[in-house]
C-alpha cells in the first residue's frame, strides 16, 4: 500500500502525496472531493529528490534537481552538415526547485484518515530518496576547487549549487570546506597534505565517515588531486587500513573523467555525492620514463629508466602526434575560447599536417576487429616505422570532451587501457575519422583506424617529441621511451575510491 499525505502546495491547492516504488506522484485533489479524485498528476523519481525537510508539525520542503530540456542535446550543426567547428553538443541544463507544502488543516481529518502522517512520510522519502540520510551530517566534506578551471565558473557552482544542495540533503555547513588550487602544479603538494591529514585524523577518530574529497575542476586538478592523494597514500605506513572517498564534480573544460563514470553536469556529480549509492575504485595509467639505444626487436627490454622523476598517474590521456600538437598549440587560447580552439587550431594542423616515427609495443593486446565489430586477442603488437603515425592516443576515457567519443568502449572502471591510431594518414582521412568520432564513436568502424586495447605498452619515439599527458605537454628526447601500466586505486592495504 502506497504511503501518501493530503498538503497544501504554495498556491493553496489541495494536493496529495504518494509515494510509489520509485517514484513521488503529485495529485493535484478537486476542491470539492479533494481525498479521492486527482484532476493533474505529476511525478518526480526519488533519484531527482536531494533532500527532504520538515518544518515544524506542518511543513515539508522536497528539494529537486531535474533535468530541464532534453532537446538541448541537439548540435549546432546548420542543414545537417556537420563539420569540425560545428559539431560539438549542447550542455544539458538542471535546474533546482524546492517543492514546498503544508499539512491542509482544512481537511484534517481526511488526512488522518491517509495511512501515515507527516513525519512518517518524511522519514520513508528520506529513506528512499537519501539512503545515506543519518551518516551525512557528521561527514567531513572537503572541496578541492581550481577558480581558473574552464568558464572560470567552479567558485559560483561551489557557492550556489554544490554548498546549498549539499547542506539541503543533510550535511552540516561546519563540515563544509575548501581548498583552492594553485597553479604550477602546487595542487599535487597541496592534496599530498590533505591525503596526510585525512589519514593522521582517521587514526584518532574511528567512528566518524571517512571525509568525501571533491575534486572541483577539470581534468588538470583532478589529475592533480589523484598524484597529490597517491603519493600520501604510497606514504602511508600504519597498519590500519587507510581510505579515500573522491567525488569528481565537473567544472573544466573537456571533463573527460567526469563523462567516464556519466557524469555531465555540477548538480548531476552533486547528487551522486549525496545519494552515496556506489563507491568503486578505479584504474589509471601509471607513467615511466626512459630511453634504448638498443637496436633488437626487443628494445623495450633494454630501457634505462629516469629514476630521477615523480611517479605520474595519468586519468585521462597521453598522446603524441596530430592530439598532443593541438594541445600544445591551444595552450593559450583556454581562456578565450572554450572547447572550440582544439577545432580551430586542429583546422590549422591540418594545412601542415605532419608525420611522426617511432616504435610501439602493446602487451596482450586485443585489437578492434571493423568486421565482426568485436576485441580479438593478439599476442604482443608491435608497430614498427614502417608506417609513421599521424594520430596517436592511449586514453582511460571514452571521451575526451562532451561528445567526441575517441575511444568509445575505454572506462575508467576497466583495468585496460584504449589505443587508437591513425597511420600515414593524409588531412582528409583524419578530418572524415574526426567527425566520425564525434558522431559517437563511429570512426574506429573504419578501416583507417586502429584500435587496441592493452595493460601494458612502450613508445619509443624517433625524435624529440612532444607528448600530452592529462593535458600538460611534457617533451620526450630523441629515442626517449614512455612506458604505460595501467594500475587499480585500491591495494589490500587502501581502499581509494571514486563515486559513480
Ligand atoms: N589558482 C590558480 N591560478 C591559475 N591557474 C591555476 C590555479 N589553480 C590551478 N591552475 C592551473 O589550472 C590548470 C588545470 O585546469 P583544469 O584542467 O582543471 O581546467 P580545464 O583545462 O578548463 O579543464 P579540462 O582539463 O577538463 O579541459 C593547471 O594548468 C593549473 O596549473
Amino acid at each position: 500500500m502506497p504511503i501518501s499525505i493530503i498538503v497544501k502546495n504554495q498556491e493553496q491547492k489541495t494536493t496529495r502525496l504518494v509515494l510509489d516504488k520509485a517514484q513521488l506522484v503529485i495529485e493535484q485533489l478537486s476542491n470539492e472531493n479533494h481525498a479521492t479524485e486527482a484532476d493533474r498528476t505529476e511525478t518526480i523519481d526519488f533519484e531527482c529528490i536531494y533532500g527532504v525537510c520538515q518544518h515544524g508539525d506542518s511543513g515539508i520542503d522536497i528539494h529537486t534537481a531535474i533535468i530541464q530540456n532534453l532537446t538541448t542535446e541537439k548540435t549546432d550543426s546548420v542543414n545537417g552538415t556537420q563539420t569540425l567547428t560545428n559539431i560539438r553538443p549542447k550542455d544539458v541544463k538542471w535546474i533546482l526547485k524546492t517543492l514546498r507544502y503544508q499539512i491542509d488543516t482544512e481537511h484534517v481529518a481526511a488526512a488522518a484518515a491517509e495511512p501515515s502522517f507527516l513525519s512518517e512520510f518524511v522519514t520513508q522519502l528520506k529513506n528512499q530518496a537519501v539512503p545515506h540520510h543519518l551518516a551525512l551530517p557528521e561527514t567531513e566534506v572537503i572541496v578541492v576547487l581550481n577558480p581558473t578551471s574552464g568558464a572560470r565558473l567552479a567558485e559560483m557552482q561551489w557557492i550556489s549549487i554544490v554548498k546549498p544542495m549539499l547542506i539541503s540533503a543533510g550535511f552540516a555547513e561546519s563540515n563544509l570546506s575548501k581548498i583552492t588550487t594553485e597553479r604550477d602544479g602546487k595542487t599535487r603538494t597541496l592534496a599530498d597534505a590533505l591525503g596526510q591529514r585525512i589519514l593522521s585524523m582517521s587514526q584518532a577518530h574511528t567512528s566518524k565517515p571517512a571525509p568525501i574529497i571533491v575534486s572541483m575542476g577539470g581534468d588538470g586538478t583532478l589529475h592533480e588531486v589523484v598524484n597529490g592523494l597517491s603519493d600520501a597514500a604510497a606514504a602511508y605506513k600504519e597498519a590500519k587500513q587507510g581510505q579515500f572517498r573522491l567525488a569528481v564534480v565537473p567544472a573544466g573544460s573537456g571533463n573527460a573523467f567526469a563523462l567516464g563514470i556519466g557524469i555531465e553536469s555540477v548538480e548531476q556529480a552533486t547528487l551522486k555525492i549525496i545519494k552515496g549509492l556506489e563507491e568503486k575504485p578505479f584504474y589509471f595509467m601509471d607513467v615511466k620514463f626512459g630511453h634504448s639505444l638498443h637496436n633488437g626487436d626487443n628494445w623495450q627490454d633494454h630501457i634505462e629508466y629516469d629514476a630521477t622523476k615523480k611517479p605520474v598517474r595519468l586519468l585521462v590521456v597521453m598522446s603524441w602526434g596530430f592530439h598532443a600538437q593541438i594541445v600544445s598549440k591551444s595552450r593559450y587560447l583556454r581562456y578565450f575560447m572554450g572547447n572550440k580552439r582544439f577545432s580551430l587550431v586542429a583546422m590549422f594542423l591540418l594545412k601542415f599536417l605532419q608525420q611522426y616515427e617511432g616504435e610501439l609495443v602493446l602487451k596482450d593486446a586485443k585489437k578492434y576487429d571493423q568486421g565482426k565489430q568485436q576485441f580479438e586477442l593478439q599476442q604482443t603488437t608491435t608497430l614498427t616505422s614502417d608506417k609513421k603515425f599521424t594520430y596517436f592516443i592511449v586514453s582511460k576515457q571514452h571521451s575526451l570532451e562532451k561528445g567526441f567519443k575517441i575511444a568509445p568502449f575505454a572506462s575508467p572502471l576497466s583495468s585496460d587501457m584504449d589505443v587508437v591510431v591513425l597511420r600515414d594518414a593524409d588531412a582528409d582521412t583524419l578530418t572524415k575519422a574526426s567527425i566520425a568520432a564525434f558522431q559517437g564513436g563511429e570512426h574506429v568502424k573504419s578501416e583507417d583506424v586502429e584500435y587496441f586495447k592493452t595493460s601494458e605498452l612502450f613508445l619509443r619515439v624517433k625524435d624529440k617529441a612532444e607528448l600530452c599527458l592529462d593535458g600538460e605537454i611534457h617533451d620526450l628526447p630523441s629515442k626517449g621511451i614512455i612506458h604505460l601500466q595501467t594500475e587499480k586505486s585500491s591495494t589490500k592495504k587502501f581502499s581509494f575510491t571514486i563515486f559513480i
